[in-house]
Formats: C-alpha cells, structure tokens, sequence
C-alpha cells in the first residue's frame, strides 16, 4: 500500500510538473486512495483475527478433547455408578434433603499401592454434627472430599438418605452440600461475584446485595469489605491474591452461608484466622451449623468439643469414636494425648506472655506497656 501511494504520488508529480495536472487533482486522488485503503485495511485486518481465532479455537479443543489421566480422577465423576437405579437430578428437592449420612466399610486410596481409607464406617444421623479430628496425613479430609464426589470409594458406600451417591448426579448431589474447604479457591472478580457464587446453579442472578451483605456480616467480612475502596465490587484478583488468607476463609465462609445448604462441610474453616477472630466467628459457625448435618474436619480441638460425635482417625482407620467427655477420660487414648498436648501448648504460650505484662512484675510499668504493645498484645 505504501509503495503504491509512492508510485502515484511520484507519478502526479510528474503530471504536475508537465502541467497535465493540477494540485487540485493531486488532492483528489491522494483522497480517493485513502477511501480505497481503509476496506482493504478492515479485510487484511479480519483475515488476520479469524487466523488468530482458528488458531485459539484448534488449542481450546484440544484441551476440551484431553482425557483425565486414571490415576488423577478428580472432578470425573460424571455418570450414576452404582448398582442402584439412577436418581434424576430433578427427582432431587434440596429443601426435602434430611441430610443422613452413612460411611458404610469405605476403602479408598488415590494410588493402588498406599491405601488411604481403610474400612471407615460411621453415621452421621440427620441434624447432628460429626467431628473428625487425628494427626496431619490421617486422611480427614479425604473423607469430606469422597462426600462431595471428588473420588468414588473403591470399597463400600457412603449414602445420603438412604441414595447412594453414585447414583446422584454430582451436580444435584452438590446442590445440597456446603463445602468450607482448608484453600479457598477465588474467581479472578468482585468479591460480591465470589460470595453470590454459592448460589450457583440455583437462582444465582437474583441474589440481592442485601443477601450478600447478610452472609458476610455473619460471616464477620462485612466491616473489612466497606472499608476497601471499591466495597462489595472489589477485584479480588487471581485465586483471590489480594486478600489475606484469613479473608479468603471468610469469604468462602459467607459463602455457604449464602448457599444455605442441607449438609455442611467443614475442613479446617478457621484454621487461617487468629484466636479473635475464630471466636467469633465459630458462633456465626454454629448458628449456622444449628440443626443441619455437620462434618467438621479440625485440628484446634477447642472448637468441636460440643459434636454430638468426635471420630479419631490414624492412619486411615477409625480409632476411636465418642464424645468429647467420654474421649477425654481415656488416658490411653489419642484423643486424650492430643487434647492434653493441645491444653500445655496453649498454658505455655499464656505463661511465655505473663510475665512482661502482669501488673505485678517487678519491671518498670511504662517499659511493660511498651513491650506488651511490640508483641501485639493489648
Ligand atoms: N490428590 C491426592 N493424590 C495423592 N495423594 C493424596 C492426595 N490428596 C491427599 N493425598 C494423601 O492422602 C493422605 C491423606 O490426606 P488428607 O488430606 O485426607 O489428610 P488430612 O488428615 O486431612 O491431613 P491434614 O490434617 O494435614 O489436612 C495424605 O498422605 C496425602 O498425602
């Protein structure tokens, strides 16, 4: 283009120059060229989008096209696998859902040679709460995940009502379960988009604000989001970047709040917030919690004292199950040991404080407010 217009300037000049042209015409066809280029510009331009496009659309098919490796069945479990008939996903009323579990001799292991779950068989009766609690690795989490459908069991069945949950379409199954995970995935949006999410698959564009704002006050969000500049409609950023962990947790925490389930998981939902705030927010937890089927995965043992249930697992097994009383009075049980590790922890860490700040130390009182200030303690 540009060397053609070179060519026809060139050309006019030599026009003009012999007085076969005016500058007048020379105008006029620098004008007509200009409207001849700007069509051809549009053309070479989508021609050189739609390549683009091809190209994007040939990579996106491939992706849709890639087969979930055996090993790695997560989020695959697509079709009613059981022996039972399948339930179709709109026989399923999510308000009719009493929320009965039973883990029936449930086997599970993400690899064949290491066994994960072995033989887990318990009953979470409709309304009731169930702790499971045991060291880091014992595979607690595993259980919730087997819940929601991430995996199937390899051995036994896990049933809600009586269905067994391969013959529940995972997407109707998820309708009724509420999921606090331990990392709280967030979208790359608001953090009204974020909290409404739990909604999704429901009626999630009739969510109000009033409704977002109700959760996350529950969920003890609310003063932090009005006080960012953009309130409810802050970015989050990617996998929600920009809050803090303990912000994330409550976010997912408003959440399901929002979503109202049926059946509430819980796997380690406070673990990322201080003392303070867990306090408070276990209340919100509990009110929430109040009447609805429970698991609670914890570590902090403090806060699953008052499960109908508390199931100790080691090393995938089920070593003892109980109250928190009837646990607490075996003094050869795990319980016992982690509950009492947990109590020395706590009363140390009280003690290491004491001294600087207890008003009958002997230290100079302006220096004690000082170093109480500088430890974060008030
Ligand atoms: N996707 C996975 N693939 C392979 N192994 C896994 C996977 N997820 C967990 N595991 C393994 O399964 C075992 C149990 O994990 P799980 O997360 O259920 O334990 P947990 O008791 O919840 O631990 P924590 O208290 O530390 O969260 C661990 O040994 C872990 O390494």
């Amino acid at each position: 283009m540009q060397f053609g217009m070179l060519v026809g300037c060139l050309l006019c000049a030599q026009r003009i120059f012999r007085g076969d042209m005016t500058v007048g015409d020379f105008v006029l066809f620098l004008s007509y060229l200009n409207q001849m280029y700007v069509p051809l510009n549009w053309f070479g331009n989508s021609y050189r989008v739609i390549q683009k496009n091809f190209v994007d659309m040939e990579r996106m098919l491939e992706v849709l096209r890639e087969k979930p490796e055996d090993s790695e069945p997560l989020m695959v479990v697509e079709d009613p696998t059981s022996s039972q008939e399948p339930v179709p996903a709109d026989h399923i009323q999510v308000d009719s859902v009493q929320g009965d579990i039973e883990f029936s001799n449930v086997s599970f292991c993400y690899h064949l040679e290491e066994p994960i779950l072995r033989d887990i068989s318990f009953r979470v009766p409709a309304g009731s709460t169930v702790a499971l609690v045991g060291p880091s690795g014992s595979g607690k989490s595993t259980i919730l995940k087997l819940l929601y459908r991430f995996y199937e069991v390899d051995q036994g069945s896990i049933t809600i009502d009586g269905w067994d949950i391969r013959s529940l379409p995972p997407k109707a199954l998820r309708r009724f379960l509420g999921m606090v995970p331990q990392d709280t995935a967030l979208f790359n949006d608001t953090i009204r988009f974020n909290i409404q999410y739990g909604r999704a698959g429901c009626d999630f564009e009739e969510v109000t604000l009033k409704e977002v704002q109700r959760s996350a006050r529950a969920a003890q969000i609310h003063n932090k989001i009005v006080t960012l500049p953009a309130g409810y409609e802050t970015q989050v950023g990617e996998r929600g970047a920009r809050l803090s962990g303990g912000e994330r947790q409550r976010v997912a925490i408003a959440r399901t709040m929002l979503k109202n389930p049926s059946i509430v998981l819980l796997d380690e939902a406070t673990s990322a917030l201080d003392t303070y705030t867990e306090l408070s927010i276990q209340s919100a937890l509990q009110t929430m919690t109040r009447n609805r089927t429970t698991l609670i995965v914890a570590h902090r043992l403090s806060t699953i004292v008052h499960a109908d249930l508390i199931l100790v697992l080691k090393d995938g097994r089920i070593v003892e199950r109980g109250s928190h009383n009837s646990l607490v009075r075996d003094p050869r049980g795990l319980y016992h040991r982690l509950w009492f590790t947990q109590l020395r922890e706590d009363q140390e860490l009280a003690r290491s404080y004491r001294p600087s700040c207890s008003p009958d130390s002997t230290t100079d009182t302006s220096s004690v407010t000082v170093s109480c200030c500088e430890d974060g303690v008030e």
